[in-house]
């Protein structure tokens, strides 16, 4: 069996417990699904292309993980809720939910028309808020759990993100009402924000967006591009008992980005000696 995923968490923390991960079959939420099976849980992963996540299944199987595939649009409402019940009546009580499909394409604002406006809306808010409340009316209401949505840095604006921006400003308000709401139920809801993240998602991106990257990392404190595995800690961390007492917040995951004012003079570039902390998750050589 090949080496599987080396997290920081302890080993059988989640063991049998029956998580979700949407976008599971590339990128950050590929990553998030081997960590969270590398714990122990059962991995419900989700997509609307079987292909890819027929191959994340591979992997995790590999390893010696449990996964399952189920290929569907969080936008179909009628498609959520049927798929919903079918992973529960397969692998039980839904223990940890991860809303982390979502993207988006770049426009100036005054170019959007109503329907691509909707169709990023839709993508990063209404999809995610029908994915919850399913999570939640079919298995958390009664049973309990967590729920950590993925979001973005929103914390100011970003010239051609307008409908991305305000679908995961939104996104936050749900992640906070919704904690409220479903705490009676033990329910806690959580979310990651992570700034710019070197991930599949990255490959979507035309030349242009792709210089406009290069020329950002030089402005994101820390120095480099965040990885897939950094923003899986936080994710898994928000999952675990550590996290008991924590709902309706919000971990950054950004280098310091937001934090970043430009001033007289610039946070230097060469960050070659910067302080690494201890060795993070560690990735199996297929997410390298
Ligand atoms: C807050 C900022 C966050 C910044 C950091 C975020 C980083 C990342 O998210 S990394 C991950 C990146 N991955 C992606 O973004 C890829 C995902 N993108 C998509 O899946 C799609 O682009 C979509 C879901 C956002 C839209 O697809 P869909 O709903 O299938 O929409 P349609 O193709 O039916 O188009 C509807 C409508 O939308 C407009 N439109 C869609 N794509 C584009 C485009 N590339 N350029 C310009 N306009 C686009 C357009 O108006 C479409 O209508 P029609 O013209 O009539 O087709
Ligand atoms: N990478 C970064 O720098 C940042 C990423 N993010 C967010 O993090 C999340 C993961 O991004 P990342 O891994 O980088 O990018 P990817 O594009 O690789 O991941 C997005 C995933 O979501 C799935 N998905 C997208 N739309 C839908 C939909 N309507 N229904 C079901 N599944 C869908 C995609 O699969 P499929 O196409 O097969 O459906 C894909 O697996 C996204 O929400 C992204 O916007 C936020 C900030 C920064």
């Amino acid at each position: 069996m090949a080496d599987g995923y080396r997290s920081v968490f302890a080993p059988g923390l989640f063991d049998g417990r029956l998580m979700i991960v949407t976008g599971g079959g590339s990128g950050i939420g590929r990553c998030i699904a081997h960590e969270l099976a590398s714990l122990g849980a059962h991995v419900a992963i989700t997509g609307r292309r079987i292909e890819r996540l027929e191959t994340v299944r591979t992997e995790i199987e590999d390893v010696g993980g449990a996964v399952s595939c189920h290929a569907f649009d969080i936008r179909d409402e009628a498609a959520v809720v049927a798929a919903i019940a079918e992973i529960i009546a397969a692998h039980g009580p839904i223990f940890g939910l991860v809303n982390n499909a979502g993207g988006q394409y770049p426009s100036p604002a005054e170019e959007l028309s109503v329907k691509g406006w909707d169709a990023v809306i839709r993508n990063n808010l209404t999809g995610g808020f029908i994915v919850s409340r399913e999570a939640y009316k079919q298995s958390m209401a009664e049973h309990g759990g967590s729920i950590v949505n993925i979001i973005a840095d929103i914390w100011g604006g970003m010239p051609t993100m307008a409908h991305s921006g305000a679908a995961r400003a939104g996104m936050l308000n749900l992640t906070e009402t919704t904690a409220c709401e479903w705490a009676r139920s033990g329910v806690r809801v959580n979310a990651v924000a992570p700034g710019w993240v070197a991930s599949s998602g990255f490959d979507t991106y035309d030349d242009a967006m792709k210089a406009e990257l290069r020329r950002l990392r030089d402005e994101i404190p820390l120095g480099r591009y965040g990885n897939e595995s950094e923003v899986s800690a936080a994710v898994t961390f928000l999952l675990t008992p550590g996290a008991a007492f924590i709902s309706g917040s919000c971990i950054r995951v950004d280098g310091a980005v937001p934090n970043h004012r430009h001033t007289w003079t610039n946070v230097p570039t060469d960050r070659s000696i910067a302080f690494d902390g201890f060795p993070l998750a560690t990735l199996p050589e297929c997410l390298r």
